[in-house]
Order: C-alpha cells, then sequence, then structure tokens
C-alpha cells in the first residue's frame, strides 16, 4: 500500500492473542486532519487495535508505519490516547490541572518549564476544561472528566488523537458535545483522530470514513459506502439490516416473533417486530 499524504499506513496487520485471531489482514491509511470512527460488536477487536498502533501489541504480520506531516508543531508527539477504562476514586486529590499535565512528556523534574504550562493551559482551553484546574477531578460529573481525558491526550500535541470509547457513559448531549469537540480539534489542528464508539448515529455524523470491524473481518470506507445492509450483511457473514428511521440509523437485524427490550414497531398488517443491535 502506498499512500504518501497519510500520517498513518496500517498494512495487511494481523494481530492474535493467547492463539486466538483477533485483527486480521487489516488495512487502512488515515490522512491529516481526518477523523476516522472505529465501530464494530464486543470483542471485535477496537481496543486492540489501539493498544497495536501504540506499540502495546506486536502484529504477528503486516506492518503499521507513521508518518511526519508537514503541519507539525515544533515538539509534537506522534499519538495522543485516551484509553477505555476510566475509573477515577472520587476521593482522590488531584486537581484538574495536574492531572491534564500528566500527558506532558515524561520529565524528572517535579516543576513545569514556561511552555509547559503554556502547553496545558492550552489544551485546557481547547476542550472547554480550564475551569476545572483546581477543582478535585472526582468531584466532576463524567462528561466534565472526558473532557479532562481529551485534555491530557492533547496536551503532548499529538499528530494522531488515538480515543477509545470517549464517549461512554455520557448522556446524549454530553456525547455529542465531546464528538463535536473532538471534530473541531482534528479539523483546525490537522490532528488525525480514530475514535472508537458504540454510537453508530454519533460516527456516522461526525465521521469522514467508518473503520467497522467484526472478529477478524473489516471494512473501511465513507458512512454511505459502509452502513449499508449489503456491506455489513458481508462482514458480519449474515443478514444485517440498516434501517433508516428519520435522521436516525439503525444497525441489526429483524425478528418478527418476540417483543421485547429492544426497537419495536407495527407493520401495516400489525405484526410486531423486534429490532435487534448487533
Ligand atoms: N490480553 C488478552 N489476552 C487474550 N485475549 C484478549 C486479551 N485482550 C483482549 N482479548 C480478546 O480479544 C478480543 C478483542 O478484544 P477487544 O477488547 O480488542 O475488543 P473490543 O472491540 O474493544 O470490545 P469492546 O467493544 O467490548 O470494548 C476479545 O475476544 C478479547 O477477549
Amino acid at each position: 500500500m502506498v499512500d504518501t499524504d497519510a500520517l498513518l499506513v496500517v498494512d495487511s496487520v494481523d494481530v492474535h492473542l493467547e492463539g486466538k485471531w483477533i485483527l486480521r489482514d487489516l488495512s487502512f491509511a488515515v490522512q491529516p486532519g481526518e477523523f476516522v470512527g472505529i465501530i464494530g460488536p464486543n470483542g471485535a477487536g477496537k481496543t486492540t487495535l489501539m493498544r497495536t498502533l501504540l506499540g502495546l501489541l506486536q502484529p504477528a504480520a503486516g506492518k503499521i508505519e507513521f508518518m511526519q506531516s508537514d503541519r507539525v508543531v515544533s515538539g509534537s508527539s506522534l499519538l495522543g490516547y485516551a484509553p477505555q477504562s476510566r475509573q477515577i476514586d472520587p476521593e482522590t486529590p488531584l486537581n484538574g490541572w495536574d492531572f491534564v499535565s500528566f500527558g506532558l512528556p515524561r520529565r524528572v523534574r517535579p516543576w513545569l518549564t514556561r511552555e509547559e504550562r503554556a502547553r496545558v493551559k492550552e489544551a485546557m482551553r481547547h476542550t472547554d476544561c480550564f475551569e476545572f484546574a483546581t477543582q478535585p477531578i472526582g468531584k466532576l460529573s463524567g462528561g466534565q472528566r472526558q473532557r479532562l481525558f481529551l485534555a491530557q491526550a492533547l496536551v503532548r500535541n499529538p499528530q494522531i488523537l488515538l480515543l477509545d470509547e470517549p464517549t461512554a457513559a455520557l448522556d446524549p448531549g454530553a456525547q455529542e458535545g465531546v464528538a463535536e469537540l473532538v471534530a473541531t480539534i482534528a479539523r483546525t489542528r490537522g490532528i488525525a483522530v480514530l475514535f472508537v464508539s458504540h454510537d453508530v448515529n454519533l460516527i456516522a455524523k461526525h465521521a469522514d470514513r467508518v473503520l467497522y470491524l467484526t472478529p477478524g473481518h473489516h471494512v473501511i470506507g465513507s458512512v454511505e459506502e459502509v452502513l449499508q445492509s449489503r456491506v455489513l450483511s458481508r462482514l458480519y457473514g449474515r443478514p444485517v439490516d440498516v434501517m433508516r428511521v428519520g435522521s436516525k440509523i439503525f444497525v441489526g437485524t429483524i425478528e418478527t416473533d418476540r417483543v421485547d427490550e429492544t426497537i419495536c414497531y407495527h407493520t401495516e398488517q400489525e405484526e410486531v417486530i423486534r429490532y435487534v443491535s448487533v
């Protein structure tokens, strides 16, 4: 694969863990400023992909290449990462400023230089969380903390931002706020974003392209190209429907025999249809 403009090229990558194939023949490239939404069922390998890009897992085959961007700011790092698991003890005696400054490249001295302080301030301003600088992080809401995690990932001035379910456990308004913020950061700062989410509508609204993973398989393309019954049925190896109701997209399978907790509606014949998300 040759893509001279790409920041990241993943070429025919296989990853297996404890003898089980997780990612197989995975190939895609990401451009500066591009927002790539990563979606797929539990266990599809989304976090495994993040960990592989971070160098925490070694591909069994294929290669991963990071390119330099022309738009690199001096002192920038390659990757910024916000992990999936973000439990914080409510009694944690850390304020927002300290928490974000932990994202700076490793340093031995306990104090921050003027340049480092400016970076922390800029990252907090960009993510609209400077007001939490002196507040204990354990007392903040999920959405407020999420902004701090984003600031912590941004403080290294990364070229690529890896965000593993940054909107998990947030209410719809806060989810939208975080996704919008990330999309703006990608656009205005030329940072490539890989954004994992289970919310197909959030991805459809904000992503330039979608990487849809199922165990051992993947497809990548625009929202219109990927979110189609034909494409996803091939990916899952069984019939999958993509329904558009108003502005919303639902991906799942339709069963006509049971009524359950998932989306139900009536046809003209009053047949109750159960829609199961995949
Ligand atoms: N350290 C490990 N050793 C062995 N298997 C692992 C390890 N970590 C993850 N797996 C397995 O790899 C597969 C992919 O896991 P991964 O966490 O990447 O999925 P995911 O798409 O991020 O899922 P979710 O949506 O639930 O977060 C799963 O079957 C999981 O059990």
